[in-house]
């Protein structure tokens, strides 16, 4: 039944990586690998398509202890022959760093604290960070130890130095990368710019950094927390700590809001420089952040790559600032007769652009305004202004327009064509003028509802001068990784041996067979007491499942990540002895189970996948769920002819003619097995290309919107 695949980085057979490679760092050929040469990394994860002759990620093969973990898997013979430039200057890095640990840890907090001050002093006046990094990852660690009562393994402080370098750190699940971050966001802090961490949902974010929290202050830092009901004044409190946690989506509003902020600030400005007058009203409100310096992204691969084609959008009109456009329509109408040509405005032969004089600003200026209309910029008044007196003067009734009654019963403006002389239905004039005269003609004014501003995941990211990221599974999109973003992807040896057993893939004929075996396996596993976490990959699968547990009489608890917070509870409680817990693949992502005493013994804990996920890495996210921290465990994958992972790969007619197959059959079917992975990669190969495609889009928009002068986020047409 058991049958450790090697051709998987999460079982690495004890003494040997992914790569083949064994303790000593030598490949089966005995040629040292180094760090630049990854090919045989790439091949054994079987990531990126097939054929581009790209290494995909960059392993670093474990070794021998430092001596202090009390492991036998630490770095120490790491680099010990033959290593590439960039691995000797990590080891002397870490060396430094080493030698660095009895001297600190017969210091009081104080001084620490004191050398922590000193080093952000030497960064503010300019001093490389990279010179800095030995003394402030010593110092860090050295907190750790003292507050959390956690001292960073070296493997870690290899991890800690490649995300300094502007890498995405691959570190199995479970094996602290809480921690790790603290490294590189602490010496990046010491510039007073700011670090920020991004991570996937705001439960992750104030728990990781409520667990922190305790080493920065040690070291005299802050640490912010960004929560989505936080309004400005916290956010800004938040941002103006050392360290601030957040998720991406959060980054990625505060930075509309405020761009949005600053360009009607911008315009403020000129207006007090100019002729500030009453009628002008700031809000006084100043941006949250201070700007976009370094940012760490943990799950990488989840939130630079699934989510990078979410574009966050800020919609524009809020409920007050719709009133208040409306009402300046409405007043703009009222007072366009009062305006005289010459006088208050010209009219540009050439271009038919109509501008106020001095006196015609000075009107718009001193004339009565509601409370809503006085908040109202003043360069936005003078526009307001300009365009009603056009259209008093060249938008005539039953001429250009006729007013009639729509299907509901509303008169609204429809435009005569002027040329046909039809009614051109559901045309609209654009740059105000339609709502223009809507208010010239005391109808209902038809706000768009558009979008303010508008950026997607990869450009956010992409303005931070320093990014790193940290996942679990990056290795499956290393090449999108550093295409995209530039940060290669280097893999992090596990500080204790991985433990974790692949079992034999089971196939069957449908779903419900399937299901059937899944159940059986879970009452086995069950009756001898181990922990089994079953993964589905929908919501309807786990109450089919659940079903079938409860006729078994299992009890076991179902989730469906719908409550992130009660979910991770569950999740680090699933390794109880002879708990079950089913959930989406999602579900109690990020979160650490920790095995009951005797579970271990047992053989830890058994995770069952019921179907492949489109992404090779998200079945890795619920893999990672055991064998953690070198703790025993299993996992098989089930599989199915009518799985959808079959349709999504190889289409629906050849996905028909599987299932037909599977319902004739009798048995299990494990010639089928390598097919669904195939069909995987062929499903992630047409997201890839889905995301470069955008990505080639949003690019040529903004290069257009850049030439004529526009804003990229703020001037996005809907
Ligand atoms: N240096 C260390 N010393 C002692 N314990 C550690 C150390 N590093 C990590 N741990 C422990 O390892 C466990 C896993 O840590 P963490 O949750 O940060 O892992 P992770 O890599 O983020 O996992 P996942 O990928 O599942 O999110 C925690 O219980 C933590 O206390």
């Amino acid at each position: 039944m058991s049958a450790s695949n090697p051709a998987d980085p999460l079982i690495q057979p004890s003494g040997q990586d992914a790569a083949g490679q064994n303790a000593a760092g030598q490949d089966a050929s005995g040629q040292n690998p180094s760090l630049a040469d990854s090919t045989a990394a790439s091949a054994s994860l079987g990531s990126g398509p097939a054929g581009d002759g790209e290494p995909s990620a960059t392993a670093i093969p474990p070794a021998a202890s430092d001596g202090r973990d009390g492991t036998s898997h630490g770095v120490g013979s790491l680099f010990a022959t033959g290593a590439s430039p960039r691995m000797l200057r990590w080891r002397r890095q870490l060396q430094r760093i080493n030698q660095m640990e009895d001297e600190l840890r017969s210091e009081d907090d104080s001084s620490l604290r004191k050398r922590s001050l000193a080093l952000r002093y030497r960064a503010k006046s300019g001093e490389k960070l990279s010179a800095l990094l030995p003394e402030a990852y010593a110092l860090v660690r050295e907190a750790g130890r003292r507050a959390l009562n956690m001292r960073h393994y070296d493997v870690q402080m290899i991890g800690g130095i490649c995300l300094f370098e502007g890498c995405v750190a691959e570190m199995q699940t479970g094996e602290g990368k809480t921690l790790t971050a603290t490294l590189p966001l602490y010496l990046h802090s010491l510039v007073g710019k700011g670090a920020h961490l991004a991570t996937v949902n705001d439960y992750l974010a104030k728990r990781d950094a409520q667990w922190m929290t305790p080493l920065f202050e040690r070291l005299g830092l802050t640490v912010g927390i960004i929560q989505t009901p936080d309004d400005q004044p916290s956010r800004r409190k938040s941002y103006a700590a050392s360290v601030t946690y957040g998720t991406a989506k959060e980054f990625g509003f505060d930075f509309l809001r405020d761009r949005l902020l600053l360009r009607a600030q911008n315009r403020l400005q000129t207006e007090m420089l100019g002729d500030g007058e009453d009628g002008f009203s700031g809000s006084g409100d100043q941006p949250v952040m201070r700007g976009m310096h370094f940012c760490l992204v943990d799950e990488a691969d989840s939130i630079l790559i699934d989510e990078a084609r979410t574009p966050l959008i800020i919609g524009s009109l809020e409920d007050t600032v719709r009133d208040q456009i409306v009402e300046t329509y409405r007043w703009a109408a009222e007072n366009a007769k009062a305006y005289e040509i010459d006088e208050h405005f010209t009219i540009d032969d050439e271009t038919k652009r109509y501008e106020l004089t001095a006196r015609g600003r000075q009107k718009v200026r001193s004339l009565k305004k509601s409370d809503l209309v006085r908040t109202v910029g003043l360069v936005d008044l003078y526009e307001f202004t300009e365009r009603a007196i056009k259209v008093h003067r060249e938008f005539l009734l039953d001429r250009q327009y006729v007013v009639r009654p729509n299907q509901e019963g509303k008169d609204e403006i429809v435009i005569v064509d002027e040329f046909t002389g039809r009614l051109a239905e559901g045309r609209k004039w654009r740059d105000g003028i339609h709502q223009a005269i809507e208010a010239k003609e005391s109808l209902e004014i038809s706000v768009p509802t558009g979008q303010a501003a508008r950026i997607t995941i990869q450009d956010l990211f992409l303005r931070y001068p320093h990014l790193a990221g940290m996942t679990g599974t990056a290795a499956t999109s290393a090449r999108e990784l550093r295409k995209i973003y530039r940060t290669p992807v280097i893999r992090v040896p596990t500080n204790r041996p991985p433990r974790r057993v692949q079992l034999a893939d089971s196939v069957h004929g449908t779903m419900m067979k399937k299901f059937e075996a899944i159940v059986e396996e879970t009452v086995e596993m069950n009756q001898g007491g181990r922990p089994v976490l079953i993964g589905t990959r929908s919501i309807d699968k786990s109450v089919i499942l659940s079903r079938m547990l409860d006729e078994r009489g299992i009890e076991h608890q179902v989730l469906n990540a719908n409550n992130v917070e009660a979910e991770a509870e569950i999740v680090e409680a699933a390794g109880g002895k002879g708990k079950v817990t089913v959930a989406t693949n999602m579900a109690g992502r990020g979160t650490d189970v920790k095995l009951a005493a005797g579970v271990e013994g047992m053989g830890g804990m058994h995770v069952i996948c019921t179907e492949l996920h489109d992404a090779a890495r998200v079945d890795r996210q619920l893999i990672g769920r055991c064998g953690r921290q070198g703790d025993r465990g299993s996992y098989r994958q089930y599989l199915a002819l009518d799985d959808d992972i079959l349709k999504g790969g190889f289409g629906p007619d050849r996905a028909e003619r599987l299932k037909t197959v599977g319902e004739a059959a009798a048995g299990p079917l494990p010639s089928y097995a390598a097919m669904f992975r195939k069909a995987q990669r062929k499903v992630e190969r047409k997201h890839f290309r889905d995301r470069m495609v955008l990505l080639h889009h949003e690019r040529e928009r903004k290069k257009i919107q850049r030439e004529i002068g526009q804003d990229p986020y703020l001037d996005t047409p809907d």
